[in-house]
């Protein structure tokens, strides 16, 4: 599939509420608890990511297909999934086997985005689902935490994103939560290649090490983003200035001796909300429109391929 097949009206005559559809199910789920704004956003990330915006991420394990569930980076983490099916459910009662799964995940990030508080965006549609899956693409292109810049920069490129895309859509964290093991490293510094948190406030620290003790409570939770974990806004990029980004690779955007470039792109989305909204939607388009050249089908069920 090229992207350039992708297109604004693609749903027009097969289901023109396509969107309405999405973004009613979007507002309910989201008012109920904020945090599945953050699952969704990024498993559109996690899908694009693995053989391009074709739903795999959303394939269940069966016996003759191994999905990417259980990819390191996915395993344990990823949430939103019953609330894929919901949205799936819907526009299935409404349009039988019209929206593609992919462009469902891609509407809904779009709307996860807004309904926080962030930018608006026109979401080119008319993806396919895959019906194969790839757990080993899931492990090497899926970037890491404890990656540094050079890592992170590379695990970018190979899609087709620049640097600026990276530094803008890593202010995804912006909203959500991450795990005590993502971050364990970063706060008791034994990481080599780790920016030192310095928080301004050693409360913050203290908090942290109370919820991510050295050993035991991997799977307790911190925001993101401490000052405002659930509204879309630019306070990520402040505290990454400030030195208190709670993951290694959220830092090394500011930090890293390597990274004068994307120093600047954040300084600049610190202090510029609406350049921050700017390129964030453009590079969103942009990571949606990473296809999958084998095009594939219009699955009924998010988690199998069709019979
Ligand atoms: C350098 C690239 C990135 C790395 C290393 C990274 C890593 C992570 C990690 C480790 C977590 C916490 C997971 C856990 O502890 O269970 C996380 C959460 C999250 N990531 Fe990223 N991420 C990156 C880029 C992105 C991008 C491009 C997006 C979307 C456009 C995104 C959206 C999110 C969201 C919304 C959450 C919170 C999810 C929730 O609350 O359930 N991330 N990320
Ligand atoms: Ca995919
Ligand atoms: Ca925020």
């Amino acid at each position: 599939q090229d992207p350039s097949q992708l297109s604004l009206d693609y749903y027009l005559k097969t289901c023109p509420d396509a969107q309405k559809i999405v973004r009613a199910e979007m507002e309910c789920a989201v008012k109920e608890d904020p945090r599945n704004a953050a699952a969704i956003l990024r498993l559109h990330f996690h899908d694009c990511f693995v053989q391009g915006c074709d739903g795999s991420v959303l394939l269940d394990d069966t016996i003759t297909l191994k999905g990417e569930k259980e990819a390191a980076q996915n395993v344990n983490s990823l949430i939103g999934f019953d609330l894929i099916d919901r949205i799936k459910n819907q526009l299935e009662s409404q349009c039988p086997g019209t929206v593609s799964c992919a462009d469902l995940l891609a509407i809904a990030a779009r709307d996860a985005t807004l309904l926080v508080g962030g930018p608006y965006w026109d979401v080119p549609v008319g993806r396919k689902d895959a019906k194969t899956t790839s757990l080993e693409l899931a492990n090497s292109d899926i970037p890491a935490p404890n990656q540094g810049l050079i890592a992170l920069m590379t695990k970018f490129l190979e899609k087709g994103l620049s640097v600026t895309d990276l530094v803008a859509l890593i202010g995804a964290h912006t909203i959500g939560m991450a795990r005590c093991v993502s971050f364990r490293e970063r706060i008791y510094g034994d990481f080599e290649l780790t920016s030192h948190l310095d928080p301004t406030s050693e409360i913050y620290l203290g908090k942290l090490k109370e919820t991510c003790p050295v050993r035991g409570g991997d799977d307790n939770i911190a925001a993101m983003d401490y000052v405002t974990p659930y509204v879309f806004d630019n306070a990520f990029y402040q505290s990454l200035v400030k030195g208190d980004g709670l993951l290694n690779s959220d830092q090394e955007m500011y930090s890293s001796l390597v990274g004068f470039a994307t120093s600047d792109l954040v300084k600049t989305y610190a202090s510029d909300p609406l350049a921050f909204f700017k390129q964030f939607s453009d590079s969103m388009v942009k990571m949606g429109n990473i296809t999958n050249p084998e095009g594939g089908e219009v699955r009924t069920n998010c988690r199998f391929v069709n019979t």
